[in-house]
């Protein structure tokens, strides 16, 4: 039989009773006493609850948007932070980079051979077909030659040069077509606004080069497009280095019948290989290509500056047209594969006091019509990221000529700085590509005829930073909806052991936000 307890006979509770003889003084002292007790344990509770939010809170990852038009380094930054924080995987990913290398420094040797090639027939009086004057073989558009033509000593040595590396243009469309659509650079964005979102952060109506699709709602647009930008965030350059790795079903071919997925993985390796043979074939004439007295004629002439492009790699031919080239960390950095979608990458902090926190961070492609996406986002970040390329103040946007990329980049800031949505979400800003800046104008290009607002200042390095850097500082201030600090880096970011120090002390402040969040600080 089952005996059930009474209070009478409860040990606990017997213990709890007061005594039969208290007096009035004992009883109040008693009663103070289990007050404080219960006051103590709900103290206790309290902590107990607030350590379980701030475990949420730190085991939340912390999300960090990197935003900046089309080639200001948001990719090369996301290098730089998974060479740091995700060093296995880096090493592990870097081989996969030595084809999108390959495919830069042809290019480059194709731009080349390109103005060569429409100057020997310039100068040999043959008529140039209507296409010579639209593109380079990358798309770029050149100007029509309006101009008189002058005169270049052309040689027998030229017409063998365009002979021997034509090869090339074969090996460009093989790579290209492996590598998907991040390998070409967008040569027209059509009407796309700069900003394709409003204040409250909704697409606009006229955004993307949205026309012609007034039927849906905005509600509808919005959905449609964070849909799309949903379907292809798996297109960053992992997807492309993968095919690059396993071909263009992106499959390992482990699940597939062994000796079939064998044979595709050894075509697709001997496809490699005939690739670098070819470039490796090429070597020499590349080089005598690039040094050539002429060609940098032409190209001055045309106003071609190959070393201010993306992926340049001319001055590192005898590394990269090497059958065992295997690629370091500062040539995956400089390395240019054009952000399609969002790349969404993902690494835990191994080491230091914030050892075992995620963080999320967020890779978008900057062409302007690529931006409609980037407001389906913003609500949800710690900090945001923007870069605007510094050496930029005297370039046009590829996707639209007559936009000066520097107006382009002060017309995104703004917006993003007034942006409501992203009103109390910390912005830190990389004023990039100095060692680029420092180059240009080492070399005389005088920012006062791109920018006249820059007047009588000194065209030095110095001055023109601090210059922009306080334009930056001034349209934060004067367009963020709530008061807010500017955190401005000067960065370049293919200089990747300067870039570690940023990125320590860009680490540290977006954590702190993240922790206050958390009553944490
Ligand atoms: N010299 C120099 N090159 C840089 C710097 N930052 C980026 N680059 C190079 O500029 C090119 C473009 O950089 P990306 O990181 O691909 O630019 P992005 O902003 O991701 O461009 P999208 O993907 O088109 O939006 C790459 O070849 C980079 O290596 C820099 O500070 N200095
Ligand atoms: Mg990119």
């Amino acid at each position: 039989m089952v005996r059930v307890s009474t209070s009478t006979d409860d040990p606990l509770t017997l213990l709890m009773m007061p005594p039969p003889n208290e007096s009035p003084e004992e009883r109040a002292v008693r009663e103070q006493a289990e007050a404080d007790a219960q006051a103590r344990s709900d103290a206790i509770d309290a902590q107990i609850e607030k350590d379980r939010a701030a475990m949420k809170r730190r085991k939340k990852a912390v999300k960090v948007l990197l935003l900046g038009q089309s080639e200001s380094g948001k990719s090369a930054t996301l290098k730089n932070f998974q060479m740091q924080y995700a060093p296995a995987e880096w090493a592990a990913e870097r081989a996969s980079w030595r084809a999108v290398i390959q495919l830069n420094l042809i290019r480059s040797v194709l731009r080349m051979l390109d103005a060569l090639v429409r100057e020997m027939q310039a100068a040999s009086g043959s008529p140039h077909s209507p296409a010579d004057y639209l593109s380079d073989s990358d798309g770029e558009a050149i100007s029509s030659s309006s101009r008189p033509h002058p005169h270049f000593a052309f040689t027998d040595k030229h017409r063998l040069l365009k002979l021997r590396l034509g090869p090339l243009r074969r090996v460009q469309e093989d790579l290209m077509r492996r590598l998907g659509p991040g390998s070409a650079e967008v040569t027209s964005g059509g009407s796309a606004l700069a900003v394709p979102w409003s204040k409250d952060g909704r697409p606009s109506s006229a955004g993307g080069g949205g026309r012609g699709r007034s039927a849906s709602s905005p509600r509808d647009e919005e959905r449609r497009q964070s849909h799309e930008f949903g379907v292809s965030s798996t297109n960053g350059w992992k997807s492309a280095l993968e095919k690059i790795k396993w071909g263009s079903s992106g499959s390992s071919g482990s699940n597939g019948d062994g000796a079939a997925a064998q044979g595709a993985q050894r075509r697709r390796e001997i496809e490699l290989d005939e690739t670098t043979d070819v470039i490796v074939g090429c070597k020499e004439d590349m080089k005598v290509l690039w040094e050539d007295p002429v060609v940098r004629e032409v190209l001055a002439q045309r106003r071609k500056r190959i070393e201010d492009s993306p992926g340049f790699f001319l001055d590192d031919i005898d590394r990269v047209a090497c059958k065992d080239y295997e690629p370091n960390d500062e040539d995956v950095v400089r390395a240019r594969l054009r952000t399609v979608g969002v790349q969404t990458y993902q690494f835990t902090i191994e080491k230091g006091r914030a050892a075992g926190q995620d963080w999320l961070m967020y890779d978008v492609g900057g062409t302007r019509s690529s931006r409609t996406a980037w407001a389906t986002f913003f609500d949800d970040m710690d900090a945001i990221i923007f870069l605007s390329p510094l050496s930029c103040f005297d370039e046009k946007l590829r996707e639209q000529r007559k936009v000066n990329r520097l107006e382009d980049s002060y017309l995104l800031w703004r917006a993003v700085c007034e942006n409501r949505v992203l009103a109390r979400t910390q912005i830190i800003l990389f004023l990039n590509k100095v060692d680029r800046l420092q180059a240009k104008l080492a070399r005389g290009v005088q920012v006062r005829e791109y920018i006249t607002s820059y007047g009588d200042r000194a065209n030095d390095a110095q001055t023109a930073m601090k210059y922009f850097q306080t334009h930056f500082r001034d349209i934060m201030k004067e367009v963020s909806p709530h008061p807010r600090p500017f955190f401005a880096h000067f960065t370049s970011v293919v200089n990747t052991s300067q870039t570690a120090v940023t990125l320590n002390a860009v680490e540290e402040s977006i954590l702190r936000t993240h922790l206050r969040g958390a009553d944490l600080l």
